[in-house]
């Protein structure tokens, strides 16, 4: 069956988004790696399943499709085609070497593509390889993994993200989370759902992270360049979308080189045509470069307040944000536990985590309806409710 996917703006009614539940790749986080695999604590994990499927949940209450990354890696996997390109991906390894490459490749050659799927998302101990030998494998701690697991693919949103009709898999920046590209390449590539979408930008030598990208109005990009978006990533971008003709303007949006605020969604998002919910802290400082292209390059404007310039590229009297009005402290806690990280189901319609009291309650005393979901768990990997879900159809908002 053929499907026209679709995402013009953050706040469109939410047709289908695509989510992964957290298993057990989150089980691999000990106190020893939780750090590189860019956890900052170790979650319990059946408790943030059940977190998780309370957020499936309230979307599907929303009449939301909800599509999970590893059913569709599955479906993938049965192709012969897309099972090499898999395993091909994982070979390429520098720690490998030539002996274990091999002995792990027929490892893989036999797995079914239920099993092939966990192996690829969860990843592999040293003492699940039980055909391992030889000096890599000798040499290797106990603790190695043969294969890393990629718990931080639970943010779908990073990964991939749709402008228009067609997606974008981006180039994310950490060692951690490199090889979940791999995972969302294959299946737009492979799954028959995505037969007929041509990406708009593929994974690049430019770091690009999709929790920077905003769909602020059709044909409007603001793109958050910081701890995970280079400039050379938004300009690598820009120029893609340009070509293609799905937008006339990209704001790069300068941020702090943090990890409280390692995307632009972790400061703002977008609750409606004309709102956004924004870390107060930063609201009225921020500032944007209005990127438009001239000739076949690019043009690029000098810096001014970003909610001026965005309000300008939207072609709207003015951007408001939604007044959280919280003393620094709070707004501090709030922000770090993804206050501002909602993800819109609707105009003034939009999931956000129950801890974040005050935020919420500014939020519905503008006139927003709030769908609190638990996160405690979930959390613990530092993304909210946007951060976990990639919409891959919205109606026009
Ligand atoms: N868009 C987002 O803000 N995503 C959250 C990503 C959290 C993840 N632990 C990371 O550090 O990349």
């Amino acid at each position: 069956m053929t499907h026209a996917y679709r995402v013009d703006s953050e706040v469109g009614r939410l047709r289908t988004v695509l989510l992964h539940r957290p298993g057990a790749e989150l089980r691999r986080l000990t106190p020893r790696n939780n750090d590189q695999l860019l956890f900052d604590g170790i979650p319990w994990v059946g408790r943030a399943q059940q977190e998780h499927d309370a957020f499936a949940q309230a979307l599907r209450d929303h009449d939301v499709e909800v599509l999970y990354l590893t059913e569709l890696l599955q479906d993938t996997l049965e192709y012969q085609p897309a099972r090499d390109e898999a395993i091909a991906g994982v070979l390429d390894d520098s720690r490998l070497g030539d002996q274990l490459r091999k002995i792990l490749e027929a490892f893989l050659g036999d797995l079914t593509p239920e099993a092939l799927t966990q192996v690829l998302v969860a990843g592999l101990a040293h003492e699940e390889l039980k055909t391992g030998r030889g000096l890599v494998y000798q040499l290797m701690d106990r603790h190695d993994f043969v294969i890393d697991p990629l718990p931080n693919l639970l943010f779908t949103r990073d990964s991939s993200v749709w402008v228009g009709d067609r997606v974008a898999v981006t180039s994310l920046a950490m060692p951690a989370r490199e090889r979940e590209t791999a995972l969302a390449q294959l299946i737009y590539r492979h799954h028959p759902r995505f037969e007929n979408v041509a990406p708009v930008y593929e994974p690049a030598l430019e770091h690009l992270e999709g929790g920077d990208v905003l769909l602020l109005a059709p044909g409007v990009l603001a793109i958050g360049t910081g701890e995970r978006t280079t400039p050379a990533g938004v300009e690598r971008l820009a120029r893609q979308v340009f070509a293609s003709g799905l937008v006339h303007t990209v704001l790069a949006v300068p941020i702090a080189q943090d990890r409280a605020t390692m995307h632009l969604d972790t400061i703002c998002t977008m609750v409606d045509v004309d709102k956004v919910v924004m870390y107060p802290a930063v609201a009225y400082s921020l500032t944007a470069y209005t990127v438009t292209s001239e000739n076949g390059d690019l043009r690029v404007s000098r810096a001014r307040p970003f909610l001026e310039a965005a309000a300008q590229a939207m072609s709207i009297d003015r951007l408001s944000v939604i007044d959280t009005g919280l003393d620094p402290v709070t707004a501090e806690r709030e922000q770090w536990d993804d206050g501002n990280n909602t993800l819109a189901v609707g105009p003034r319609l939009a999931v956000a985590y129950e801890r974040n009291v005050e935020t919420n309650a500014r939020l519905e005393a503008a006139g927003i309806e709030v769908i609190r979901i638990e996160g405690s768990e979930l959390g613990s990997g530092r993304g909210g409710p946007r951060c976990m879900s990639c919409p891959v159809l919205r109606d026009p908002a």
